[in-house]
């Protein structure tokens, strides 16, 4: 049915607004990056997003599907879809997820970003049972996942910038820096002692709970590692097996044709 593509898929961040356009075969043909700006209205949003459409010479999204833990401007997004271009977007929640088996205490409490990534993690359970997904964003969650759609918990830690700037904001002397690894792990100078802590610092964590959370599993995890700051981080760290920039879009496409199959609108 090739009245639904390009299938638009929107992530709202609590720093980034991410945004795909898919084909037909799931394939994302064109990305962005913004700013996620809760001062923007939706019309402000429709303009946004037109803009990045034309830009790119994309064509006009002929469905949607939209992540928010930023609530204000996910539904922005959402009058800005209905008003300007006549969508009426899928929005990811626990309680419109069909066929999920979400093993959490309240289920209905977890973060749509996180359900997003279980589908973007799917792929990468071929051969493993348990899969891990490392999203470094505002905040650094680690979802568990399990084959078959199942989502088994994880970590909500403090996000590498957000302990950078709690700290520069509680020292007067330190500088800001640059969130990038040093050459060596012993800091010379005030700028790479920090850069250590912070960025070796934060990659040590991620490994120790990464080797915590395989210890708890009852059989293989594959450690896959997304978000803004992955790309700096996920080669230092030794837990991690796979980089994957749009595993939380490429999620949300999943998403999406899974609940179009369960409803019976796509083959
Ligand atoms: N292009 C980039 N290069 C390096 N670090 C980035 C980049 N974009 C964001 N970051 C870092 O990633 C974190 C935010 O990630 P992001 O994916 O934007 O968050 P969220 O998912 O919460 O919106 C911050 O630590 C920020 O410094
Ligand atoms: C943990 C989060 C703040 C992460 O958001 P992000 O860093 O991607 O902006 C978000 O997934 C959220 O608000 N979750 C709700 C709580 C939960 O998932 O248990
Ligand atoms: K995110």
């Amino acid at each position: 049915m090739s009245t639904l593509f390009p299938l638009l898929a929107i992530d709202v961040g609590n720093t980034s607004t991410v945004l795909g356009l898919a084909d037909e075969h799931l394939r994302l043909t064109h990305t962005w990056r913004v700013r996620t700006n809760r001062d923007l209205l939706p019309d402000d949003l429709a303009v946004q997003l037109h803009s990045l459409l034309s830009l790119t010479g994309a064509r006009l999204p002929a469905s949607a599907v939209l992540s928010s833990v930023a609530p204000p401007v996910g539904q922005n997004y959402q009058l800005a879809l209905r008003q300007h271009f006549g969508l009426e977007a899928l929005e990811v929640s626990a309680e419109t997820l069909p066929q999920v088996s979400i093993e959490l205490d309240q289920p209905g409490s977890v973060g749509a970003d996180r359900l997003c990534n279980m589908f973007g993690a799917e792929e990468y359970l071929t051969s493993h049972e348990y899969g891990v997904v490392v999203d470094f964003g505002t905040s650094t969650n680690f979802d568990v996942v399990g084959r078959g759609h199942r989502f088994l918990g994880g970590v909500l830690a403090t996000g590498a910038q957000v302990s950078a700037d709690a700290l520069f904001s509680r020292a007067a002397k330190l500088p800001r820096i640059a969130l990038e690894a040093p050459q060596s792990a012993i800091g010379r100078n005030t700028v790479h002692a920090l850069q250590s802590g912070l960025v070796y610092g934060y990659a040590e964590m991620v490994d120790g709970l990464l080797r915590r959370i395989r210890r708890e599993l009852p059989g293989d995890a594959v450690a896959i590692a997304t978000g803004g700051f992955a790309r700096t981080i996920q080669g230092i760290c030794r837990e991690i097996d796979h980089y994957d920039e749009t595993l939380t879009l490429r999620g949300m496409t999943l998403l999406w044709s899974h609940q179009q199959r369960v409803l019976g609108r796509l083959d």
